[in-house]
């Protein structure tokens, strides 16, 4: 997918912006402050219909202004087809999202047109972050490549709440574990395609593990599926019971799974420096892009912020250069040019220089 037309109004500090980015790079320079960061915010909370930055979103509609609105032409490669995608959030707290004209039927589908990386210094990276990053990391890779993960997962959502609500209101054991046949159901075939996918995009993670530059030992990455090990989920979920009734939620499923990360056997983030962490979570992403792209044929927008504060300049220029080969649109926010200098001249690219939320195309 890219972008070919970007309308955002009211988001943070930008009143008005219309861009038409470059197929492939877009780099954004200015001063701090000057808005680079809400750009790409406001890109993917268009893709994702949420903030990386904040929970609230209120924060992110401009000072003074009632509504926030981010409409984009968007084209994806694999039907040839192009279509307009739209997010609008009142302050009053509703959304509206829509797609070819259209209200959309959920996020997923928004989410389905745009697949959506971010490599950011706020951020939390796959290893410093708790589970939920990780789960996020995993679910999308599985959202984006197998078609039945969404529908599998609302059965599960549904199965779940109406369990936990039962727990919450001290109902009877019969009451409690009338929902676990579906909860058992969906949720061995979440796990189960939750860890098709880790052990799918490893050989993609592989080579851009392996580069001299990087200086860490052999990477594992282990799924935990959200229940002991050597247990069945229908063991546990019978062995918690007293568990969940005291603390009021189901405790094991897949709803809590986790993964793993070593590097020599041992857990990466007790080992690896801060900057080998930062490439092994850049390196884990691009094997994301990869995959979704070999698998789907789907193209990634991926969205870089202030990259060189995350990266030495060799490990930014190896980035760009994995990124631009795999055929992403990319947005990336800099304090300077200099990244430029990294970049084949062949590259299709445009320079967007932004004072006090006013963008100007340079080149
Ligand atoms: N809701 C809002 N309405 C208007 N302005 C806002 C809002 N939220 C944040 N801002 C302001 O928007 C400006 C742009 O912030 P942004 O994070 O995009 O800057 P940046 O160019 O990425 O800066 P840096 O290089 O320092 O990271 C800041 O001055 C910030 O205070």
């Amino acid at each position: 997918m890219s972008l070919q037309k970007l309308v955002i109004d009211n988001f943070r500090n930008l009143e008005h912006v219309r861009l038409e980015p470059a197929l492939h790079l877009n780099l954004v320079t200015g001063a701090n402050a000057s808005g680079k960061t809400s750009l790409l915010e406001a890109i993917h909370y268009l893709a994702m219909a949420r903030s990386f930055r904040t929970n609230k979103p209120s924060s992110i509609i401009r000072y003074g202004a009632t509504s926030l609105q981010v409409v984009a032409t968007v084209h994806r490669e694999t039907t040839d087809t192009t279509t307009h995608i739209g997010i609008e959030r009142q302050r009053s707290g509703d959304l509206t999202l829509r797609v070819g004209g259209q209200d959309a039927r959920s996020r997923a589908e928004i989410i389905e047109w745009l697949p959506i990386q971010i490599i950011a210094a706020g951020v939390p990276a796959l290893l410093e972050g708790g589970p939920n990053e990780r789960r996020r990391f995993n679910d999308w890779g599985v959202f984006h490549v197998e078609h039945r993960f969404m529908e599998t997962w609302r059965h599960y959502r549904k199965a779940l709440q109406q369990r936990n609500r039962a727990l919450r209101e001290g109902l009877s054991e019969q009451l409690i574990t009338a929902w676990d046949d579906e909860l058992l159901r969906y949720g061995k075939q979440l796990i189960q395609m939750k860890s098709d996918y880790i052990q799918s995009l490893l050989p993609f993670a592989e080579p851009y593990l392996a580069t001299e530059a990087h200086d860490f030992g052999p990477i594992e990455i282990e799924f935990r599926p959200g229940h002991p090990r050597g247990q069945e989920l229908e063991e546990a979920l019978t062995q918690s019971l007293n568990w969940d009734r005291e603390h009021g939620y189901t405790h094991y499923g897949p709803h809590r799974s986790d993964l793993v990360i070593k590097s020599d056997s041992k857990p990466a983030v007790e080992i690896l420096s801060r900057g080998q962490q930062k490439h092994l979570n850049s390196a884990l992403k691009l094997a994301q892009v990869h995959h979704l792209r070999v698998t789907t044929g789907k193209h990634c927008i991926v969205l870089l912020d202030d990259i060189t504060a995350e990266l030495d300049q060799a490990h930014t220029a190896s980035l760009l250069q994995d990124l631009l080969q795999l055929q992403t649109q990319l947005f990336v926010t800099s304090l300077d040019e200099s990244i430029m200098d990294h970049v084949p001249r062949d590259v299709d690219r445009r320079l967007f220089h932004v004072e006090h939320g006013r963008f100007e195309a340079v080149i």
